[in-house]
């Protein structure tokens, strides 16, 4: 079977400034895995670089089996990559439907339902400006407008940062059921390893640019060494 991701010795970086050395990995359509590690060890680069956002030196990226290292990121969401940056990509002077729209790229005005019944916050707060949100309903919002894509693959880039504890388990459960019912093949990148290793049967851990542990995040788990030395955590998988 053909990986739905397959990166294959990726180097990369921004101009001069070499993040990534060699990294493997594939992820199966409807896969989900987890990538963790310290500040800094390129967890976001190598999101940016399947998104056609850092410069790629060496190596390739293939979706469904086509390679897309060179392509634009316009061709990539198009073929089906959806992206959820850290700094929560909304527009702050729309309210939240017309953010919706603006994500609907073609798509019938009903598919905002799709959005409004996995977050129901969003739909009791429709006629709200996006200044007006709490953090939370912020990263709803930014997933919720990237789904209306109706990606294949969702990258995720730390999306429980700074949230409190009771709307990470609603975005956790919202990622859950999105997973479930469509399919969608996520990577996630998230410090809150716990909630990483719950959500993703696999994980791999990144440090200085190299992947330098996978396995099932069951296994990881129990590693306290690992997560202790990699990610600075115990962990209470
Ligand atoms: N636009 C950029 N130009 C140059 N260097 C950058 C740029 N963005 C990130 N870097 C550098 O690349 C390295 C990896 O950063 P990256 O954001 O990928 O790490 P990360 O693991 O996602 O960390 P964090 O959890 O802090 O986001 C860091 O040394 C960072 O300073």
């Amino acid at each position: 079977m053909t990986d739905l991701l397959h990166v294959d010795q990726l180097t990369a970086g921004y101009g001069a400034i070499q993040v990534l050395h060699g990294i493997n990995l594939s992820l199966a359509s409807g896969g989900r895995l987890a990538l963790i590690g310290r500040n800094g060890v390129g967890k976001t680069t190598l999101l940016k670089a399947i998104m056609g956002l850092a410069d790629v030196k060496a190596g390739h990226i293939r979706l469904d089996g086509q390679d897309i290292t060179r392509w634009s990121t316009r061709q990539r969401a198009q073929a089906g990559i959806g992206y959820v940056p850290q700094t929560r990509d909304i527009f702050p002077s729309l309210t939240v439907e017309e953010n919706l729209v603006a994500g609907l790229k073609g798509r019938p005005r009903s598919a905002l339902d799709e959005a409004y019944a996995l977050f129901p916050r969003l739909a009791e707060r429709r006629h709200n400006g996006g200044q007006q949100l709490s953090g939370g309903e912020q990263q709803m919002l930014s997933v919720a407008r990237t789904l209306l894509g109706k990606p294949t693959l969702l990258l995720l880039d730390e999306p429980l940062e700074g949230l409190a504890p009771i709307i990470c388990i609603e975005l956790m459960r919202a990622f859950e059921h999105l997973a479930r019912d469509t399919g969608v093949a996520v990577l996630l990148v998230e410090q809150k390893v716990d909630d990483a290793l719950r959500f993703a049967p696999s994980a791999m851990v990144l440090e200085r640019g190299e992947v330098v542990h996978e396995s099932e995040s069951a296994a990881l788990g129990q590693r306290k060494d690992l997560l202790e030395r990699y990610v600075g955590v115990a962990g209470a998988h």
